[in-house]
């Protein structure tokens, strides 16, 4: 059934609304060239979608190649074959309308933490005025009203995080990149930084890449979760996660029947290639 946003379109324009913000993800692989001359294939025909407004997690031993395909999701890469269209449109030069949060804060030591927030409005050339109250707004909304005259280095993890997080949902971006975005914290505070993620998400609805390394995260703040294979890395599976929102405390949902249900329906198809990567890199035989 048609909805009210979908858009008549050429091939290969741009959708508007909505339909902007799907990811599709089909037959992606890529190859670098070794120090060595050899090629190593890093991903292997890795196929999902993410629907507008979805918050799709990523799962995967390490070196599968989480990050790669963000790279060429964000257009910072090319595939070697296969595509990548945001909003329908094939991604070939980087893509606009993306926000990005690292596990590095990513932010400017030399400027005040008003002075970061306002960086994005700033590079898009919104009126002065304008952006100072979105960035003040923006501050109180993670808390942080009052700290705007500090520098990063004087703020907690948490803090910093939370700048990050402001000045990443500033831009209200159609897309939202998270690459371990918490992955340094401690865990109280991951997950008091993962319930106020999910608040600010429910408000301005972007789709979300979350890559993490935490399955219970992974499940806790996803509508759908990506197991990747080892490496090559490509798709092993795809679960649906039906738990109801809001979600609330990302703390308290870890105690409910259901979540734990999906934690080992996820592990069980995670834990061989978490295996098969670690006996690769500790030189066994996988
Ligand atoms: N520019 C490059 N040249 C050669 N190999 C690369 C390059 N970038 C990534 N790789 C290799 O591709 C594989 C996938 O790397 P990637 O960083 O995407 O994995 P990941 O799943 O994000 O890992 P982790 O969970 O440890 O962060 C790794 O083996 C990595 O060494």
């Amino acid at each position: 059934m048609a909805s009210r946003n979908d858009v008549a379109t050429s091939p290969g324009a741009e959708k508007t609304g909505r339909d902007s913000a799907r990811v599709e993800i089909s037959g992606l692989t890529k190859r670098f060239l070794t120090p060595a001359g050899e090629v190593f294939t890093a991903l292997q025909d890795v196929s999902f979608t993410v629907e507008p407004g979805q918050f799709c997690a990523v799962v995967g031993p390490t070196g599968c190649g989480k990050s790669t395909t963000l790279s060429m999701v964000s257009g910072l890469d090319r595939p070697s074959e296969g595509s990548v269209k945001v909003g329908g449109r094939e991604v070939d030069s980087v893509t606009k309308g993306v926000s990005f949060m690292f596990q590095s804060d990513a932010l400017l030591p030399w400027k005040t933490v008003l002075g970061n927030v306002l960086m994005g409005p700033v590079f898009r050339r919104v009126p002065k005025q304008q952006a100072q109250a979105s960035a003040r707004d923006w501050l109180r909304r993670v808390g942080l009203s009052g700290f705007e005259d500090r520098y990063p280095h004087q703020l907690s993890g948490g803090m910093r995080k939370r700048v990050a997080m402001a000045a990443a949902l500033i831009n209200e971006p159609r897309i939202l990149i998270m690459d371990e975005p918490f992955g340094a914290l401690d865990v109280q505070t991951k997950a008091i930084m993962s319930t106020e993620l999910l608040g600010l998400w429910e408000q301005i609805r972007p789709s979300v890449i979350f890559i993490t390394h935490d399955l219970d995260e992974a499940v806790a703040l996803a509508d759908r979760v990506v197991v990747m294979t080892s490496s090559p890395g490509s798709v092993k599976a795809v679960f649906d996660i039906d738990l109801p929102r809001p979600r609330g405390s990302v703390q308290e949902i870890r105690f409910q029947p259901r979540f734990i249900e999906l934690q080992h329906q996820i592990w069980d198809s995670l834990r061989e290639e978490v295996e098969r990567a670690y006996a690769r890199t500790a030189g066994g035989t996988a």
